[in-house]
């Protein structure tokens, strides 16, 4: 693994402003950058601290509306923020729904998921394609730890996320602090959860699928109380009767399975232009369809038993 001088100056910087690191960039065995323990952490103790004066706070309104005030930060040439900026991952590293390249969102789009392309820009001299890699940053970068805020904290925004909840976030008035959730051993990735979210939340939201968790989870999109835009938590709880809820819910996801394979066969196979773009679907496309047969499989046996 290796620490690039912007990514050394960054630690420094956090240091000389009063901030705590037992950590180090570095780079996971797929090549994701992330944070890595550079001591061993007993359960409970700080293993990072962000004084907040070196944190960038937006409204936590849609990413795109705010976008403006990470733009103006990333193209002030003495910005307090400096270091932060020059480690942000360039044009072309941040995948989101938001930057999702043109030809490939037909193979996400379903019967109501829709893409979230920023909704107008203005008439200004900057590319569509650099709005969407802002706003992806925002989307992919931002820590929602106080109300209606969003925060992008440095250092802390290079943690990867782990659906396993382990190492804690406190935010205080006077810092932001990782806790470690365990007993950490030196060397190891440190890793956050971003949330509780399916495999086509994270595609969207961060660019990745969650290949952690087994079996995989349905999708959000499949999910019987998904609703879009909508804040409800989608329960892992399964179905277990009367048997004209399981019947109804067999339908529900048969129709849905069959409504996927035939669009897929229309679209034809994945183009492979981009190739991490095309196997972050052809992964989403397969835990679809795996999740979607269990759940067919399941429920059939529960409508048999029934009988
Ligand atoms: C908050 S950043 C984390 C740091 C990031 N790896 C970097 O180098 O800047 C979020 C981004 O990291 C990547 N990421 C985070 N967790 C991941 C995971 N479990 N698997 C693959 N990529 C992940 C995704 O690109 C995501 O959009």
């Amino acid at each position: 693994t290796y620490v690039t001088p912007e990514e050394e100056r960054l630690m420094q910087w956090i240091i000389e402003e009063g901030g705590i690191l037992k950590a180090t960039v570095g780079r996971t065995a797929q090549g994701v950058r992330g944070v890595f323990t550079t001591e061993d952490i007993p359960k409970g103790e700080t293993v990072i601290m962000i004084p907040p004066h070196l944190v960038l706070s937006v409204r936590s309104v849609a990413a795109a509306d705010d976008a403006t005030f990470l733009l103006r930060e990333m193209h002030t040439p003495c910005s307090r923020l400096k270091p932060y900026m020059d480690v942000l991952p360039k044009e072309g590293q941040v995948l989101t729904g938001y930057n999702f390249p043109e030809e490939y969102v037909q193979y996400l789009a379903d019967d109501h998921l829709v893409m979230t392309i920023p909704e107008a820009i203005g008439r200004t001299n900057m590319s569509l394609p650099y709005w969407e890699y802002v706003v992806s940053l925002l989307s992919s970068r931002t820590f929602s730890m106080r109300k209606n805020t969003l925060s992008m904290v440095p250092f802390l925004d290079l943690m990867n996320h782990d659906p396993r909840n382990i190492n804690q976030l406190s935010d205080s008035a006077t810092d932001i602090r990782l806790i470690a959730g365990r007993d950490l051993v030196k060397g190891e990735e440190i890793t956050i959860t971003y949330g509780n979210m399916r495999s086509d939340e994270l595609l969207l939201y961060y660019g990745f699928i969650d290949t952690v968790t087994q079996p995989p989870r349905l999708l959000a999109v499949d999910h019987r109380n998904y609703k879009p835009y909508g804040s409800e938590e989608l329960s892992d709880e399964p179905i277990t009767g009367p048997p004209e809820l399981v019947a109804q819910e067999l339908l529900r996801l048969t129709a849905i399975l069959a409504r996927f394979e035939s669009r897929l066969e229309q679209l034809g196979p994945i183009p492979d232009t981009i190739p991490e773009v095309a196997d972050v679907l052809r992964g989403l496309h397969a835990q679809r369809r795996e999740t979607l047969n269990a759940e067919i499989r399941r429920l059939e046996g529960l409508a048999r038993s029934e009988l």
